[in-house]
């Protein structure tokens, strides 16, 4: 599962474990960006931290793992250098690609995206307050691509962000860990 994980919350969890669920998957491995090109514009937490809240948030879950495949990797985060090394490393794997249907909408935005298709199959899990526009799909080939529809959690980063900064609770909304770290850290703006 691609995401910036900025900070990682329970609608991230819950599409993981729906995704494990339906396609019967061995393991979902959680891959937070380095550098998350397209969200150049706005303030991103550093990698290290990201990293290690979304090591937190899945730790009790045998079938979650977490790779730094894109944190280690220098430069933008392009989602066909982190296929093309996870296929290397896992070469008899079938692997597929979880995010939001709304990042998937923009799949064709993304680096060298004709060729992301013989890599994995695309999986786009709906999110509440996002309306998907299937015509944006068309481009992928129908046997790479399903959406799955994600009980609703009307949760965001953006969100778990903001109330932070604003001195409001975000227990509930992320694992309890990820609450201890984002406090410890200061994260977000959080008041000593
Ligand atoms: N509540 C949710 N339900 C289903 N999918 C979600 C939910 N929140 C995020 N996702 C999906 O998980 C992927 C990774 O998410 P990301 O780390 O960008 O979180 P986000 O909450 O969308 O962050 P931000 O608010 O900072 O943009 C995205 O493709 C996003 O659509
Ligand atoms: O490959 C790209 O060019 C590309 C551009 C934008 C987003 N992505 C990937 O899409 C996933 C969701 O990204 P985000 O920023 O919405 O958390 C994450 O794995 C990103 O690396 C990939």
């Amino acid at each position: 599962m691609g995401g910036t994980f900025d900070p990682i919350h329970h609608g991230h969890l819950v599409a993981a474990s729906e995704a494990q669920a339906w396609f019967d998957l061995d393991e979902v491995v959680f891959v937070p960006t380095g550098q998350p090109w397209q969200k150049a514009a706005r303030e991103v937490t550093s990698a290290e931290h990201r990293y290690l809240m979304t090591v937190i948030a899945t730790a009790s879950n045998p079938r979650f793992q977490v790779s730094r495949v894109d944190v280690d990797r220098d430069g933008p985060t392009y989602t066909i250098d982190t296929l093309r090394e996870l296929s290397a490393s896992l070469p008899d794997a079938d692997l597929y690609f979880i995010t939001g249907a709304d990042a998937l909408t923009e799949i064709f935005t993304w680096r060298d995206a004709a060729d992301l298709f013989d890599l994995a199959h695309f999986v786009g899990c709906t999110r509440p307050g996002y309306e998907m526009n299937a015509a944006s799909l068309e481009g992928i080939p129908a046997d790479r691509v399903t959406i799955l529809e994600i009980p609703a959690l009307a949760i965001s980063s953006t969100d778990c962000r903001q109330r932070t900064s604003a001195g409001q609770p975000v227990w509930y909304l992320v694992p309890d860990g990820v609450v201890q770290y984002i406090s410890k850290h200061h994260l977000y703006g959080t008041q000593e």
